[in-house]
């Protein structure tokens, strides 16, 4: 696929599973500090001159707004947060005293129940045990950094699948009458957005249904009418605005809320900068809107919610150590990868934008099989990779070119491959190219008639019992077959922690039932899947590999 291709569709992946996260800002560097002179003298270069009496006004309502006060706390936090560098102990400030982790103790709060949900002794094999979507609301007055924060979080958790969904989506639309006085409407009084349609949408994604949010159109004040924005069931769903706390029936949908604090001068000074770059006003408009509605408000309904906050952030995107928390919080709820706690033996390789674009390719029914093939051997590989790093190796000493010795390790040698017909064979390609003239044997189990009677093929390297053996299968669905191939590499001699079983896609009956059998064996695999469907396919999967590997789909 020509790059610009591959590009497209990483988009569209991307589009997919994390609606809402500006990519532009996993690319650049997401600060230039406002705040600074630099920053916003470049602004009003680019923006003809209509900033440019912008530092006047802000200089009197800076006066107004923040006083000494503001920016001795933020010096103070600043330097404190400095000297702290390293130590994973700021969030929120003494004001606030909120604790990181919510409720614990509560058995009836969200999060303990889904911290019950994913205990090691509870029965894993139950499609009950799928945990509903984890929902974070982000509040925090208008320019906070509430998007910015949202945008960290998912880039951080690009392992998992991550919505984001804005309050500013259901805004109403204006009357005609409403339209011709925009100037007397107060877009920060509750009563703007239509609550009850954020409700639903929110209540069908934790139900983990996809949904359609209307698209907002800040310009014109008004929804667009013909189009809307899907939004994937997902893993994590996160609601931002500037009034998502104020409803308690919104509330209490949510596993984690957030308050971004960030000082009124600089929220004002971002306020102003966006509205004429991106939502097409000029700078009297925007001021007279802050003093005639956006502050009182910010008073009255905004401020007031942040007690119903668990985390508190000061400083918004600029506090890496509060979201890093954050993320880890999150990570530790969801308990995705809850199989490798449980089975220490279990591997997933790192997930990123390239894997999950790949697995977003290989697993659309619409893919051309050149292109499967292509993006399965690239995935492979990886796995491959992967499954070597899991071998022994011994030191190894080489002299360089320089004359000076390198003091590096030597790969294992006694090593072979075995591939379970037919899917398992799409693998060889890539191990011969990651070892070179390495053997590989092959088991065919074939089920004889309904009886439960398997036949087994199996033509295997002599010495296999003295080898590392890395068996070879794209799924691991039930986990039946590769159990029976298991039984014959040990039949054959094959110690159990010498084989590694490497899979593209593995469902967790089949996870749960290798591991239980062979706990010694380990298991790499690229991504963990939801689970099987009745017919013992797993879902959502990629349907039959071998056939669609080898071109005999149709
Ligand atoms: N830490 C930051 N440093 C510099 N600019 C920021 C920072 N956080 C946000 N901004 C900028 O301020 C504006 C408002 O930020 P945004 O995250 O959209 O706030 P909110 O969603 O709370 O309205 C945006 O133009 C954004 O680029
Ligand atoms: N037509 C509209 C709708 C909303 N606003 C302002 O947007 C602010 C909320 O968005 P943030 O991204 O800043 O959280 C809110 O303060 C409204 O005043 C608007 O100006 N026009």
């Amino acid at each position: 696929m020509p790059e610009k291709a591959m590009d497209e569709a990483m988009e569209a992946a991307a589009g997919a599973h994390f609606s809402g996260l500006r990519l532009d800002s996993l690319r650049l560097p997401i600060h230039s500090d406002p705040s600074s002179p630099s920053s916003a003298r470049a602004a009003a270069f680019h923006h003809g001159g209509e900033l440019d009496s912008i530092d006047n006004h802000l200089q009197h309502f800076h006066n107004g707004l923040s006083g000494g006060m503001a920016s001795l706390q933020t010096k103070v936090g600043d330097m404190i947060s400095q000297q702290l560098h390293g130590h994973r102990v700021v969030l929120g400030n003494q004001h606030h005293r909120l604790p990181l982790l919510a409720n614990h103790s509560d058995p009836s709060s969200p999060l303990s129940a889904r911290a019950m949900a994913v205990h090691p002794s509870d029965d894993l094999d139950s499609p009950d045990n799928l945990l509903p979507p984890f929902l974070i609301g982000v509040s925090g007055g208008t320019a906070s950094g509430k998007t910015t924060v949202c945008d960290m979080i998912i880039q951080q958790l690009h392992d998992h699948r991550v919505v984001l969904v804005n309050q500013d989506s259901f805004y109403r639309g204006l009357t005609a009458e409403e339209s011709k006085r925009v100037s007397e409407y107060n877009f920060d009084h509750p009563d703007a957005f239509d609550t009850e349609q954020l409700l639903e949408c929110i209540g069908k994604l934790k139900c983990g249904l996809s949904v359609n949010v209307p698209i907002y159109d800040f310009k014109n004040h008004r929804r667009c009418k013909e189009s809307f924005r899907k939004v994937n069931a997902s893993d994590v769903i996160i609601l931002e605005g500037i009034l998502v706390f104020h409803d308690s029936r919104v509330r209490k949908m949510m596993d984690m809320k957030i308050f971004v604090d960030t000082d009124a001068d600089i929220r004002l000074t971002r306020r102003i900068r966006r509205d004429i770059v991106e939502r097409g006003r000029d700078v009297n408009s925007v001021l007279e809107q802050y003093t005639k509605f956006v502050k009182p408000a910010f008073d009255d309904f905004v401020l007031p919610s942040k007690k119903y906050a668990d985390v508190i952030i000061p400083r918004g995107g600029d506090n890496h150590v509060a979201i890093d928390l954050i993320v880890q919080h999150i990570r530790t709820k969801l308990g995705q990868h809850d199989l490798c706690k449980i089975y220490p033996n279990v591997f997933i390789i790192q997930s990123t934008f390239q894997i999950r674009g790949m697995h977003t390719l290989i697993r659309d029914q619409n893919i051309t099989t050149p292109d499967f093939v292509f993006y399965s051997d690239r995935l492979i590989r990886l796995v491959v990779e992967h499954g070597l790093g899991h071998l022994p190796f011994t030191e190894k000493q080489v002299v360089t070119p320089t004359g000076s010795v390198y003091t590096g390790v030597d790969f294992c040698k006694k090593l072979c491959g075995v591939s379970i017909i037919r899917s398992g064979e799409s693998m060889e390609n890539a191990l011969r190219a990651c070892c070179k003239g390495i053997k590989i044997g092959k088991i065919l189990i074939h089920r004889d008639g309904d009886n439960g009677k398997q036949l087994i093929y199996e033509k295997l390297p002599n010495d296999i019992s003295e080898r590392h053996v890395l068996l070879l299968d794209p799924v691991l669905a039930t986990g039946n077959s590769a159990i029976k191939a298991i039984e014959v590499l040990i039949q054959k001699g094959v110690p159990e922690k010498r084989i590694i079983f490497l899979n593209l896609i593995s469902a967790p009956e089949g996870i749960h039932c290798v591991c239980k059998r062979f706990p010694f064996l380990k298991i790499v695999t690229s991504e963990i899947d939801a689970a099987l469907n009745e017919e013992y396919r797993v879902i959502p999967g990629l349907g039959e590999f071998g056939d669609r590997y080898f071109g005999t789909d149709d």
